[in-house]
């Protein structure tokens, strides 16, 4: 929770009790928001019915509100920037640039109650990754062979071999690191929406095995071929698909692989001492691990 606030609030200090108070709003949001759903089918006589559960639906709302004073303390922070022109040095934040947005039809800026929901969004959106992230290193866990072909990929395309830290341009290079990522969102997809289709296409739809899209990451002239946005055919869909699909799809991706291809590079990863990996799964927002993986983490040498 701390980095995604930094991502969000960059600049800003975060003390422990904020990011806690933030976390409680977040949790809170995240695990009861599916009881109003019903409420968008009836919005005016719904009011009237159901008006405990709007009442319930706007005091979540207002939880949401601890994220204001951050908001603030960035918006200072940005003018005071600018009043002394440093603001050609200085990294964005998500906040930052939420600043600057203008709504081209309305012709105005965002209004604190817009810039709240939009950052809570954000913050929400990267527990689906930060879940894709957990299931796809409990695969690894459980299948060595897996973890160790990604290690001789990555020791394939590392050019400097003292270098341990994989950027961002090294990760095309890295097809079945790729792979993996696909058959981890495939296996196990953090929103529960696609069940029976990955399935019925892929065969051997309960094993876990990423060569099943080794020759659909790129062609020959490097181009991505899988089509994640079930545009021309419809594989799997982990980020939904047509208008309502994720629109971070590309974000989780890259974030998913840039994650995995630096944790296996540095460390080896093992089930802690007689345990085996549980993939027992519970519904929360996204699907949870029932019991979360506990990875024993050795460095590599
Ligand atoms: C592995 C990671 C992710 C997965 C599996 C995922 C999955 C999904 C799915 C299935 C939907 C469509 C829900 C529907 O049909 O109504 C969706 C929508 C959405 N996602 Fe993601 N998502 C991921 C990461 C992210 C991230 C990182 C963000 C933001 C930073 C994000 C922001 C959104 C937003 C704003 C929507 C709503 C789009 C709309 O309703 O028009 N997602 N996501």
């Amino acid at each position: 929770m701390f980095c995604l606030l930094v991502l969000t609030f960059y600049g800003d200090k975060l003390d422990e009790k904020q990011i806690k108070e933030i976390e409680e709003a977040q949790r809170h949001m995240l695990l009861n928001l599916n009881k109003f759903n019903f409420l968008d089918f009836f919005p005016r006589i719904g009011k009237v019915l159901f008006r405990k559960r709007w009442n319930e639906l706007f005091q979540m709302r207002r939880e949401q509100e601890v994220l204001v004073p951050l908001i603030g303390a960035q918006k200072k922070a940005k003018e005071e920037r600018k009043l002394a022109r440093e603001n050609d040095e200085f990294v964005s934040s998500y906040v930052d640039m939420l600043l600057d947005l203008q709504l081209p039809e309305d012709k105005r800026k965002l209004d604190e109650g817009e810039m709240v929901s939009l950052c809570s969004e954000f913050l929400a959106g990267t527990d689906t990754t930060s879940m894709a992230l957990q299931w796809v290193m409990a695969n690894l866990v459980k299948y060595p062979h897996v973890q160790e072909r990604i290690l001789e990929e990555i020791k394939g395309v590392i050019e400097n071999k003292d270098e341990t830290e994989m950027k961002e341009d090294d990760l095309p290079k890295l097809q079945y690191l790729k792979a993996v990522i696909l058959e981890g969102l495939r296996r196990h997809p953090p929103m529960h929406l696609q069940d029976g289709v990955g399935s019925k296409c892929l065969g051997e739809p309960m094993a876990f095995k990423p060569e099943r899209f080794l020759n659909e990451t790129t062609n020959n002239e490097g181009e991505e071929v899988f089509d994640i946005t079930g545009t021309r055919e419809i594989k799997m869909m982990p980020f939904g698909a047509a208008r309502r699909m994720c629109p971070a799809s590309g974000l989780a991706l890259l974030h998913l692989e840039y994650f995995v291809a630096n944790l296996v590079s540095k460390f080896e990863w093992k089930t802690k001492e007689g345990c085996d990996v549980d993939f027992s799964k519970k519904q929360e927002f996204t699907v949870v691990m029932k019991n979360p993986l506990e990875g024993h983490v050795y460095p590599r040498v």
